[in-house]
Parts: C-alpha cells; sequence; structure tokens
C-alpha cells in the first residue's frame, strides 16, 4: 500500500491529530491500543483529519503490518530520525529505513530529545533535512521553558528555534513540514497554554513562514499545538485560526481520550 499523504485543508489546511506515545507499549500493546482506536474511529471522516501515531520503533513494524492488513485510514510516523543517512551510527535509525517502513511522519527536535540528548537547532535541522529527502513529513517541534515564558520572550524564543529549525529548507519543502508548538511548561504537567497563548505562538510562527518564505507558504503549512491536549481542552484550542491540530503526549495512550480528540468538532468549544 502506497504512504499515506498528509494533505492540505482549513482555509485549505487539514487538521492533524498525532498521538507520540514516547516510551510506552510494546509491539503487542501497539497493536491493541491501534486496534481499539480504529474501531471507534471506523466512521471517521479521514478526509476531513488526519489522524496519526507515533509509536517507539520497536513497535513501527506491527503497527504497518496492521493498519495495512485492515486498511485503516490512521496514519503513523516515528519519534525521532537520524541526520546521517547509513553507516557507523550505532544505534540510529535512517529516514530512508521509516520511508521503507511507510512512515509519514517524524518527529524531530521534541523537546524531551532537546532537553536530554542535547539536540541542538543544528542538528533539529539536519533530522528535519534527512527525513524530507527521504519523502518524509518531519514534525518539527519547538517550545520554550518556563523561564523563558516567565520572562515574556516565549514569541522571540519559538522563532529563533523556527529559523534555525528551517535552515536550508525549501519553499516546497517547507508546505509538507510540520510545526508542533509545544511549550515544555505544559507538556506532561496537566496545565495547558489557554487557546489564546496558543494562537499568539502559532499565529507568529504563521507570520514568520510568510517573511521566511511567502503567503503562500504560510497558508499551507500545518502548525499544530502540544502540550496537554485533552478532551476536555481541545475544542477551545482548534477553534483558534492558526492552529491546525495537536500533538498529544499522555491522552494518546487512552484510546477513548484520544478518539474524542480526533473528534474535536463533535464537542462543546
Ligand atoms: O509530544 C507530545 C507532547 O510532548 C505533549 O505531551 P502531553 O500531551 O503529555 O503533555
Amino acid at each position: 500500500m502506497a504512504r499515506a499523504t498528509p494533505s492540505g485543508a482549513r482555509s485549505g489546511r487539514k487538521p492533524l491529530m498525532a498521538g507520540n506515545w514516547k516510551m510506552n507499549n510494546n509491539h503487542l500493546e501497539a497493536i491493541a491500543l491501534v486496534q481499539k482506536m480504529a474501531f471507534a474511529l471506523k466512521d471517521a471522516d479521514y478526509d476531513a483529519v488526519d489522524v496519526a501515531v507515533i509509536p517507539p520503533f520497536t513497535a513501527l513494524r506491527s503497527v504497518q503490518t496492521l493498519i495495512e492488513a485492515d486498511k485503516y485510514g490512521i496514519q503513523y510516523g516515528a519519534q525521532d530520525v537520524s541526520q546521517y543517512g547509513s553507516g557507523a551510527y550505532t544505534g540510529e535509525i535512517s529516514a530512508a529505513m521509516l520511508a521503507k517502513l511507510g512512515c509519514t511522519y517524524a518527529v524531530v527536535g521534541h523537546s524531551e530529545r532537546r532537553q536530554y540528548h542535547a539536540e541542538d537547532d543544528a542538528v533539529v535541522n539536519a533530522k528535519a533535512r534527512a527525513a524530507l529527502a527521504a519523502d518524509l513529513t518531519p514534525i518539527l517541534c519547538v517550545g520554550e521553558g518556563l523561564e523563558v515564558r516567565k520572562a515574556g520572550g516565549h514569541v522571540p524564543h519559538v522563532l529563533a528555534q523556527v529559523d534555525g529549525g528551517l535552515e536550508k529548507i525549501t519553499a516546497e519543502q517547507v508546505r509538507r513540514t510540520v510545526i508542533a508548538y509545544e511549550p515544555v511548561w505544559a507538556i506532561g504537567t496537566g496545565e495547558t497554554a489557554t487557546p489564546q497563548d496558543a494562537q499568539e505562538v502559532c499565529g507568529a510562527i504563521r507570520t514568520r513562514l510568510a517573511e521566511l518564505y511567502d503567503g503562500g507558504v504560510a497558508d499551507e503549512a500545518r502548525i499544530l499545538y502540544g502540550g496537554s491536549v485533552k478532551g476536555g481542552n481541545v475544542a477551545g484550542i482548534m477553534a483558534q485560526a492558526d492552529v491546525d491540530g495537536a500533538l498529544v503526549g499522555g491522552a494518546s495512550l487512552d484510546p477513548g481520550e484520544f478518539v474524542k480528540i480526533c473528534r474535536y468538532r463533535d464537542l462543546p468549544g
């Protein structure tokens, strides 16, 4: 089966709900979770929203087999990708390997990679370019820590990460890149940015894309919010003009909660 290609809509942009499982679920648990999700989403309109799971590397082959065999409309991707093409890089997984597994997405620059693996903007940019070269869609994560937020420096901080992450990436490539704004202070803390907080930064990212490329590119690129998204807060976040979806951590491990997020249109705002 051909890999699913993310497409645009929402003034052209199609929303994306991506569940980043982080280091949770072995391959058997992954199969069970995807089956539950797919069952609950069996009448979902995948032309209206892209739904993706981002399991650990060890579950990707099982998820691929299941999704292809049962023709589920769910996409999938990897939580990280090597900046290198091949060779003596023990423990690394190349973009070509992920493409061969049918992945649509590769997350790059997640704050947990930046924090625990010292990944800077140059590494994140190299990973994004490696993903694009293999025809994967990078989900480029950016976001400020609590100190930066308290000091009011969140917008310039995030825009600097956007500039660094998109270095040498062409307009054509940016059109198929997803940017995820994830304030670090809202990740896994239960503390969510307000919809207005999310809009402020996502709007600033879109304006930056127009400055770096042009208005057409800025209109097409999808920008997600991530940080304690749940069924109870997703509708307000999705009501914002520049938020095109969510990168969901904890709530994506609960099929009921994740399905609510994917069906945000049915929830009260
Ligand atoms: O990749 C997902 C984000 O880190 C958000 O995680 P969270 O929903 O558990 O806060």
